[in-house]
Parts: C-alpha cells; structure tokens; sequence
C-alpha cells in the first residue's frame, strides 16, 4: 500500500532520496537489445522492419506496403466515428490547436548604427516523425498532443508511427490523426520505427526529428539516433504531485493519484499536504477505491512502489518538497493557489485550484500532455510549436559596418593565432 511519511520524521531524508531516486526505468539489457534493432534496420532496411513488427506485434506483414495508412483512410476513420467521440475529439483538437497557435514565433531583425541588420529567422523543420504509443493502450490524444503542434509550426511532411499489437488499427488514433494534419502513417513501433524514421528505408524517407513517448524500447531508440536527428525529450512514467490544503474532497484527490499511476507501474503519485487527519483521509479512500478500478493491478503496484502521502509542516514546506521533486504534473488543489504558485518553479505542467484536475489537461484543457518527467522540468519544458520551428541567424553588414568590425574581429582572430580568419576580415578593408 501507499506509504505514508512526515517531513518530521527522524529518517525522512533518505527515506525522501529513496523514493524520488530516478534510475528505476533505465534497463541496459533493454538498451542493448533496443540498439542492435536500430543497426539491423539501419543496416537492412525495410526488411527487418517487417520482421521485427510481426515478431513482436504479431503481424503478418509481406512488405511495407501493408503497413501504411493513408491520409484517407484517416479522414474515412473521422467521418464513421460514433458521433461523441467524433464530437469529444473535435473539441479538444480546437482547443490544442488554439492554445499552440500562441506559441508562433516570429523572426526579428535589428539595425545597427553602421546601418548593418542583424536578426534570426524562424522557420519550420521539413520533416518531423511522431512516435505514438500502442504497446498497451492507445493514446489517440497523444496523436492530437504530439501532431498539432507541428501542423501550427507549418512542418510540412508529418510521418506518424503507431504499433497495432494483433494488427487493430484503432479508429480513433486514425481520426485524431486526420484532424491534427497527418500526412501518412505506418503502423510500427518500437525501437525498428524509430529505426525507420531516423535512417529511412526504400519505402520511408528518413526525418529530420523524431517526437513522442514511449516504453523503454523507444526511449532506448530515440536516445542512440539522437545527433542524426532531433529528439524532443526522452519522456519517463508519467507523474502526478499533488499539494492540498485538506479541504478538497479526499475522493478526489486519491483518484487524481491513481489517474497517473493507472499508465504504468512505474509511475509516480505523490500527495503532500500538511493535514495528517487528511492524509489518514485519502489513504481510506484509496483502499475503498482502488477494488472498483479496471487497472487496479498496475496502480496497486504503482502506488506501493513510487508512491507516498507525506505529511509536511505547512503548506509552504510542500512547496518546497514539490519543487526539489520537479514532478511532470502539479495540482495545488487549495483555496487561493494563485499564493502558492509563485513558491513553485519546477514543473512540466501547474493545476490551479481545486477544479483544474490533471485529467483534463492530459485530453482537452489545451496545453500539451507531453511534459518533462524524472525531474528534467528543471531545465526542460512542455513539448510545443517551438520544438518543430528553428532559428537562423541572418547577419547583413554594411560597407561601413565592415570597416568598423574588421579591426575588432582581427585583433581576437591573432589572438586565437587564425591568421586566416583575421586576413579574410581585413580584406574588406578599405586600402
Ligand atoms: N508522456 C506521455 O505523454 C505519454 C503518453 C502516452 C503514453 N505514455 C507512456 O508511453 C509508454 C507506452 O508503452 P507501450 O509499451 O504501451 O507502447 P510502445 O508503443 O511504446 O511500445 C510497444 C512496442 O515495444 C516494442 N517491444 C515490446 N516488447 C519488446 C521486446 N521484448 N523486445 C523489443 N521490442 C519490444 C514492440 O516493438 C512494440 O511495438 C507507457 O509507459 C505510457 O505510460 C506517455
Ligand atoms: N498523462 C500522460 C502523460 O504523462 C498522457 C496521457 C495520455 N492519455 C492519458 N494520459
Ligand atoms: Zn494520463
């Protein structure tokens, strides 16, 4: 069961470094299995794609052919949705697409006073890979989270990947890939597709980055091709922390802690509230929820292994332990979190206030659900329009700029002894 801790407690501070420690999901037997996949298909190609997809999502694949999904079978699969999903996933897509819109940026230019303009210009990555889970579960909204973003960054080849374990081709996956700007797809996963994207095969070209979460496989994958083309992030289990005044109802919040711990058995759900009679509270809670959930065997395991209720000495100190956990989701499930969050700095994604459950963020709020995980929101960020866009420096000197920079750029050129550098300055000198 859910352990239960106090930031008094004698022993708190290891029993702490125990239950935040990271190297939980990163398997070298895994590594190495998933990077001789990455060299055999870099190596032969289409052919071990399909051996490698019919293997492990038993398939029966004859050529690569088979596994390609059209544009238009992605529209057909919108247009025979059941009208609530249909409807459900028209509505989210509208809201990603208007919040990333936000996210735009626009290129700048300055001009100096030798009249010489400086400036960077913004333009789209050509050829982008999504990686969308469907090993376990499939995430049509991960197609929306991962897809919009770079259909508003106006890349123009969209290739997605997607395993159908037994050969399902999930409808709504389909239909969420037509609305968010798919251009084709191919239904492969694991390390082989992230193989096929990074080095290309006869039937694919290869991309120039590959973006989305997946098992250790793929982050295995995406990590070694890592340099021959992008990456976004290398998403972890996913994590839900959640600071509470004790005044939210205790159903609420335990089942905000089994929503991420229901993805994985390595995922992370955290209460920290300065309550104990609350604590004591959720903690019944859970175990007279946790019977009646579908997924109760992962969150049982979830919760027993990188779970905790800690009790802490104020709402302040919760911060405080919230922001050396850096946790992927945050809920400040209090009265007036507006004071509150300004004590918060490492996040992937805040909840607001008691109505702002992680749930929606993860389908339809308008953010994106792809966050950083084990601590890396220290220094990473939400995936956004901004990962499919890139920036060149425009430099445009005048002839009297010339004269001005060239003694400066000869002067540190000699002392870094690039007689070269300093002589090709000097000649736009005028004699
Ligand atoms: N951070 C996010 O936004 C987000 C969103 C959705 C899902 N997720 C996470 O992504 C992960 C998805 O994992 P998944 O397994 O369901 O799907 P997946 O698509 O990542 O992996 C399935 C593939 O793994 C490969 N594989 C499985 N066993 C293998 C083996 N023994 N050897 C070699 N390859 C093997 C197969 O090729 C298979 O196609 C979960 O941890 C889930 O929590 C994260
Ligand atoms: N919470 C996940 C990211 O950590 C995203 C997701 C997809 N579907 C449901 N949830
Ligand atoms: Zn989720």
């Amino acid at each position: 069961m859910i352990k239960q801790l106090s930031t008094l407690d004698q022993d708190f501070e290891p029993q702490f470094e125990k239950l935040v420690a990271r190297d939980a999901s990163v398997d070298p037997e895994i590594t190495r299995r998933a990077e001789a996949i990455v060299q055999d298909v870099a190596a032969r190609g289409d052919e071990a794609v399909i051996e490698y997809t019919n293997r492990f999502d038993h398939l029966n694949l004859k050529t690569m052919e088979d596994a390609i999904v059209t544009r238009e079978e992605m529209l057909q699969a919108l247009e025979t949705l059941p009208a609530d999903q249909k409807q459900a996933l028209e509505t989210a897509a509208k809201r990603i697409r208007e919040f990333h819109e936000h996210q735009l940026e626009k290129g700048w230019t300055i001009t100096d006073s030798y009249g010489s303009v400086l400036g960077q210009r913004i333009t789209a990555i050509d050829s982008v890979g999504l990686y969308v889970p469907g090993g376990k579960a499939a995430y049509p909204s991960s197609v929306l989270m991962n897809a919009m973003p770079a259909h508003v960054a106006g890349v123009p080849r969209i290739e997605m990947v997607f395993p159908t374990p037994g050969g399902e081709r999930n409808q709504l996956v389909l239909a969420a890939a037509a609305l968010a700007g798919v251009s084709r797809a191919f239904t492969i996963g694991g390390a082989q597709a992230v193989a096929a994207l990074a080095y290309g095969t006869k039937t694919l070209d290869p991309v120039d980055k590959i973006v989305g979460p997946g098992n250790a496989y793929v982050a295995a994958a995406k990590r070694y091709v890592f340099g021959r083309v992008g990456i976004d992030m290398i998403a972890g289990p996913s994590e839900i922390l959640v600071i509470c005044d004790g005044k939210t109802p205790a159903d609420w919040i335990a089942m905000d802690l089994f929503s991420q711990a229901e993805h994985d058995e390595l995922a992370q759900a955290i209460l920290l509230t300065p309550d104990a009679a609350f604590a004591a509270e959720v903690q019944k809670s859970i175990e007279k929820l946790l019977p009646t959930m579908p997924r109760k065997a992962i969150i049982e395991k979830s919760l027993a292994n990188r779970g905790a209720i800690i009790v802490t000495r104020d709402l302040l100190e919760a911060c405080k332990v919230a922001d050396t956990i850096s946790p992927e989701h945050l809920e400040i499930s209090t009265e007036n979190p507006e004071q509150w969050v300004d004590h918060l700095r490492h996040a992937g994604a805040i909840f607001m206030g008691r109505w702002s459950v992680e749930a929606l963020g993860d389908y339809c709020a308008g953010p994106n659900h792809v966050l950083p995980t084990s601590r890396t929101a220290r220094f990473s960020s939400p995936l956004g329009v901004y990962d499919f866009l890139k920036r060149t420096s425009i430099i445009h000197v005048s002839e009297a700029g010339a004269q001005a920079l060239a003694p400066v750029a000869d002067v540190l050129a000699r002392g870094e002894h690039l007689i070269a550098h300093a002589t090709s300055a000097d000649y736009r000198l005028k004699k």
